[in-house]
């Protein structure tokens, strides 16, 4: 492992190097993952369930004794940094940890206590997360989008440089998901905060992340950015012809990748040299072509193929 150690960088939050985790049940939860957060982004760490994400998310938070590898957090083996790299880092795992029978102010007086915050921060960081105006309402009256949003005020309290939230949106309704994204976009934009998301659902965080790391079985299938990830499509080219099974004949004839698909003609290529010369062929052949359409896998297509 020697040879990680002079590349990890201060440029980035977070990174692990070849995390590895075996419950004693012989499940192996976490194999060779190698994370990179880069400082300033929105990560989502995306899988299907049971991939590994709230196992390596313990571990980062150090919930779960790490087994092998290596963990760094702002450029500082964790084991350097003790516990203080906590004071950093808030986060939420799993459901809220809310007292429902308290107000959403007495939930956070417990844990500025706890956590020795000054008490004005509490107003701020409800203002945050627009929990203002629940005055006395107790907490097991909130809806569930409200209890998130009190998980993540908790988790802001301490002004944490990073934020850790294993799946927040879960069990929300569509707009619940567009309200945490808002305010998830708005604290990173705002207050820089690097923001660590774990999902299974590639959707409701697409619009969201900038960096995405895909796992699977405890493996890590894709890291990059969104972009990385779009440029993974793999473009086609959908053909409307007079006469498709002839068309689909000739094309075949002359090694050309095509399907059909519904009554189109697909043609799987990015070369436009490719597309034109199969158009050619075909009026060549008195095929008559009315219709050419650049067509693209969608991400989620991509997603199912990494997981799958
Ligand atoms: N305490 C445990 N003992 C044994 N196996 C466990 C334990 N916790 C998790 N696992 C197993 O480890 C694997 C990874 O689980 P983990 O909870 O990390 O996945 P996940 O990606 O967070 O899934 P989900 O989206 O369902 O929360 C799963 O196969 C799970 O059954």
């Amino acid at each position: 492992m020697d040879h990680f150690i002079n590349t990890h960088s201060s440029q980035n939050c977070i990174e692990t190097y070849d995390l590895h985790h075996r419950f004693s049940s012989g499940q192996v939860a976490v194999d060779k993952l190698s994370l990179t957060i880069p400082t300033g982004s929105i990560y989502g760490f995306l899988g299907p369930n049971g991939a590994g994400k709230t196992t390596t998310l313990r571990i980062l938070l150090g919930l779960l004794k790490k087994q092998k590898g290596e963990v760094y957090f702002f450029g500082k083996p964790i084991k350097e940094l003790r516990e203080d790299f906590l004071k950093e880092v808030g986060s939420m795992i799993e459901t809220p940890s809310v007292y429902g029978h308290l107000t959403a102010t007495d939930n956070l007086r417990v844990w500025a206590k706890m956590y020795n915050t000054p008490m004005d921060r509490i107003d701020k960081v409800l203002s945050i997360v627009g929990l203002s105006h629940t005055g006395n309402k107790k907490a097991s009256m909130f809806s569930l989008g409200m209890k998130q949003r009190l998980g993540i005020a908790i988790a802001l309290l301490h002004e944490p440089r990073v934020l850790i939230l294993d799946e927040p949106t879960n069990g929300l309704d569509p707009n619940g998901i567009i309200e945490i994204r808002e305010l998830l976009k708005k604290m990173n934009r705002e207050q820089g905060i690097t923001i660590l998301i774990s999902s299974h659902i590639l959707s409701e965080i697409e619009k969201l992340v900038t960096h995405l790391g895909i796992i699977s079985n405890g493996v890590m299938k894709f890291q990059g950015t969104l972009s990385d990830l779009e440029q993974k499509q793999n473009k086609g080219v959908l053909i409307r012809t007079t006469n498709n099974k002839e068309a689909i004949t000739i094309l075949r004839d002359l090694q050309f990748p095509v399907s059909f698909m519904e009554d189109d003609i697909v043609f799987v290529t990015n070369e436009r040299k490719e597309v034109a010369e199969a158009i050619s062929q075909l009026a060549l052949a008195s095929v008559g072509v009315y219709s050419v359409e650049w067509g693209a896998s969608t991400l989620e297509d991509i997603f199912m193929e990494l997981i799958n």
